[in-house]
């Protein structure tokens, strides 16, 4: 049996030397196991043992070529079948390519190395469906957990509920809740637990791309389609083929482009920019947004035709602050796995530290709570995390006060100044410890204090 790195190839030839010739060639690829059989019945025997690639020569004493196609095919029907001719002929080849065959290749000095390159694409693309299983194995582990969306809250066991019917139906579903309550994750939940979940997630966030490219992104364009358009690019909705197009931000979809999308659900078919041909469009659509979307409709933002082709199954996340004591749970869920991806000692949240938490109106949600409690791993001493470890807005007890820090306005720079101020502080100018906590190269603060962008107060 061929192990799951192996590639197996049967060579199905009367002719020994002819066989042999083949089987020598196809031998010296170390990545190839190679195995001969002199009849049909042989190799259809043998079929058990999985083999990726047959060579079949048409003329067998015990079948023709066509035959032993289907017989293959029957049994096998994801093996590359690679039919071998003693003589040209373009009817049977086209007969024979129909039937499923791989290719059709005729005898002559050149077979063997045309054999050759036709088993090396064979192996690429079993090498390539080897991986892409692997990494969806790998997204599939990480999100088809049976309690991705974690909280013990009655809002949180109805939203399960509902996420396993959204599953089981092949409805659309619209997803609404402020920023970072979880509307990817639920999106993602849904499509994992779906008859889908061997398909695509493809996710667009329509906010996060400029209008002029919005349309090509979406659905694609071909070569000169426009100036830029230098290539054929497949769109998100071809690549969704089969599995779950998720659009975050629908609200931000500008009407022109609405028109569009309206379309290509009632006619369930996209063509690319430029290019008259309808493509099938056979993907589950979820959208979401923090917007009210009725509301949209009402002021004349978003099209009512649209609103009601989208709805389908509407699911409202709540905002973190309605949840109770999810957030400790969630807290401290984060915390750990935090700690246990950096190798730190996980700490515990002290009881003053848990009373800020659930008091606190957590405007960016779970996502806010995340990197809150992330950087309240690096900042705790000891083995408590205290109030002052959080940075929550207006915590004027701690948390370096970075929560203001970073909701203004300022560039990139200027905010890693003032993060490594903050710190320069709390650490009394001890540069050794900030660059210990903040990972980062001493050398890097010694610039920046050259430089006059912080200070040792
Ligand atoms: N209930 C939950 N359990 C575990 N993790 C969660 C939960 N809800 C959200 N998260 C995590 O919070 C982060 C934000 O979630 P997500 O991106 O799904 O939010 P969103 O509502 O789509 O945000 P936005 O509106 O900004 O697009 C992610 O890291 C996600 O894994």
């Amino acid at each position: 049996m061929p192990d799951s790195t192996s590639f197996l190839i049967f060579i199905v030839e009367d002719n020994a030397w002819y066989g042999e010739l083949l089987e020598y060639r196809l031998s010296q690829n170390p990545d190839y196991a190679v195995r001969r059989f002199t009849t049909a019945k042989a190799c259809l025997d043998n079929l058990t043992d999985k083999p990726h690639l047959i060579t079949l020569d048409y003329t067998l004493p015990d079948g023709k070529g066509d035959e032993v196609l289907k017989a293959i095919k029957d049994k096998l029907p994801e093996v590359a079948v690679i039919v071998i001719s003693g003589q040209e002929d373009v009817r049977t080849a086209i007969a024979l390519l129909r039937q499923g065959a791989y290719d059709y290749l005729v005898k002559d000095e050149e077979t063997a190395d045309r054999l050759w390159n036709a088993a090396g694409n064979v192996h690429q693309q079993l090498l390539l469906r080897r991986e892409n299983r692997r990494l969806r194995q790998q997204i599939g582990q990480k999100y088809d957990l049976q309690q991705p969306i974690l909280g013990e809250s009655p809002q949180i066991q109805q939203l399960s509920t509902l996420i396993d019917k959204a599953a089981r139906a092949n409805i659309s579903v619209s997803i609404s809740g402020e920023t970072g309550t979880g509307k990817e994750l639920v999106a993602k939940a849904i499509h994992f637990r779906s008859d889908r979940r061997d398909g695509p997630f493809v996710a667009v966030n329509v906010a996060a791309i400029p209008r002029e490219l919005l349309e090509s992104e979406l659905f694609g364009h071909e070569k000169g389609a426009f100036t830029g358009a230098v290539s054929r690019r497949v769109g998100r909705f071809e690549e969704a083929n089969k599995g779950t197009l998720f659009l975050d931000e629908i609200a931000e979809l500008d009407l022109s482009l609405q028109a569009k999308l309206l379309r290509v659900l009632q006619e369930r078919e996209v063509s690319r920019i430029g290019s008259n041909t309808a493509i099938p469009f056979d993907a589950r659509l979820m959208v979401a947004t923090h917007r009210n979307l009725l509301l949209e409709v009402q002021e004349g933002r978003f099209r009512e035709d649209l609103y009601y082709r989208l709805l389908g199954l509407p699911i409202t996340l709540p905002p973190l602050r309605e949840r109770g004591h999810d957030v400790l749970l969630l807290a401290n869920t984060f915390l750990h796995d935090f700690c246990h991806g950096n190798s730190m000692v996980v700490c515990k949240i002290s009881d003053a530290a848990q009373q800020l938490l659930l008091q606190y109106h957590f405007p960016g949600n779970v996502r806010e709570l995340k990197a809150v409690m992330e950087l309240a791993a690096v900042l705790a001493e000891g083995d408590q995390i205290q109030p002052q470890d959080l940075s929550l807005r207006g915590n004027s007890q701690g948390g370096l006060g970075l929560a203001e820090t970073l909701a203004g306005d300022d560039s990139l720079k200027a905010q890693t100044a003032a993060i490594i101020q903050r710190y320069l502080d709390a650490y009394k100018g001890n540069i050794v410890q900030v660059a210990a906590k903040l990972q980062i190269g001493k050398s890097t603060i010694y610039r920046m204090l050259q430089n006059n962008e912080i200070r040792i107060n």
